[in-house]
């Protein structure tokens, strides 16, 4: 069975290189390609843009969301845009039955619970994430397993990213963080960054740095310091691929599901 996909931020760094992805697996059918309202290539094939050929899809703008959806009648939509973008295209999508994949960081809570509310209202199944890299999926285990065998150590979060990214920390220092404060077995609480006459280190915080600059695809470290010692986790994309696989992977997990909220945990077949 061809499963049909829809695409926002199709020219974007992520959506682009979904779209190509999808081009060369024969069970996925890319049906509909969205960017921002009012979009100069707008009407233009997007294989053309993209610089791979005809593919027979224009390029639509989100202003016509709805009735581009109900025309292309996709199995799974595909959102990797910026957080009021993705509120507006679950909203859309989830009114018409269509299923999720969201790779969208940055929401705010309030984002977050009204994405969340909107899926469960109309019964769609979606995968969120905040990192679909295999690689990271297998970090946050370890850090499952290193949170609760150093739990007396002092845990802190590099993160770095290229000079392009809106939001800071990444969804995936974010992420991390979290799994780290839900396996301890001693209250933390999350911090940014610091600055002035701190004082000394308190026992209960983790601290994420986020840095910027450059081409950087994403790297992520923790560090859990002890004394006499320091164990240091990292990994690091090279390449957005890395990502994109993992969103493939996804799209296949979650078409034809009924209903429900997933993650990356899911689809990897990683929870306990
Ligand atoms: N979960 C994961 O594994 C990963 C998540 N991300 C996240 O994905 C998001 C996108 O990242 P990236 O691709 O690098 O960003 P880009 O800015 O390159 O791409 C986003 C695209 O979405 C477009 N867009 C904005 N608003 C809308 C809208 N209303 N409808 C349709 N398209 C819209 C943007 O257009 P314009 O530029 O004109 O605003 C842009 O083309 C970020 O939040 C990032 O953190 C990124 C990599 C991996
Ligand atoms: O914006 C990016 O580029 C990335 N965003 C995600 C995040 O915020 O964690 C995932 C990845 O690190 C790349």
């Amino acid at each position: 069975m061809v499963i049909k996909v829809a695409v926002t931020g199709a020219l974007g760094r992520m959506g682009s290189r979904i779209i190509k992805t999808i081009q060369q697996h024969p069970d996925l059918k890319l049906v509909a390609a969205i960017e921002v309202p009012n979009h100069e290539k707008r009407g233009e094939d997007v294989g053309k843009l993209l610089g791979i050929g005809e593919i027979g899809v224009i390029l639509e703008t989100a202003d016509r969301l709805e009735d581009i959806l109900k025309k292309s009648k996709p199995d799974v939509l595909v959102d990797f845009t910026a957080p009021e973008a993705t509120v507006n295209a679950v909203k859309v999508a989830a009114s018409q039955g269509i299923n999720l994949v969201i790779g969208t960081t940055g929401f705010t809570e309030e984002q977050r619970k009204e994405i969340e509310d909107t899926i469960k209202k109309h019964r769609v199944a979606a995968v969120i994430s905040q990192n679909y890299a295999v690689g990271v999926n297998i970090f946050f285990k370890v850090l499952e397993f290193l949170a609760r065998k150093l739990r007396d150590y002092d845990i802190e979060i590099v993160e770095m990213h290229h000079r392009y990214k809106r939001d800071a920390p990444s969804g995936t220092a974010l992420r991390a963080a979290e799994i780290i404060r839900d396996n301890l077995d001693r209250d933390v609480s999350i911090i940014y960054g610091r600055a002035g006459i701190i004082g000394e280190r308190k026992k209960d915080e983790i601290c994420i740095h986020a840095i910027r600059g450059g081409d950087v695809v994403g790297e992520h470290k923790v560090i859990f310091a002890g004394d006499g010692e320091r164990l240091e986790v990292t990994h690091r994309a090279s390449s957005r691929q890395a990502f994109v696989n993992g969103v493939i992977l996804a799209v296949k997990f979650v078409s034809g599901k009924r209903g429900g909220i997933y993650d990356t945990f899911d689809v990897l077949g990683l929870k306990d």
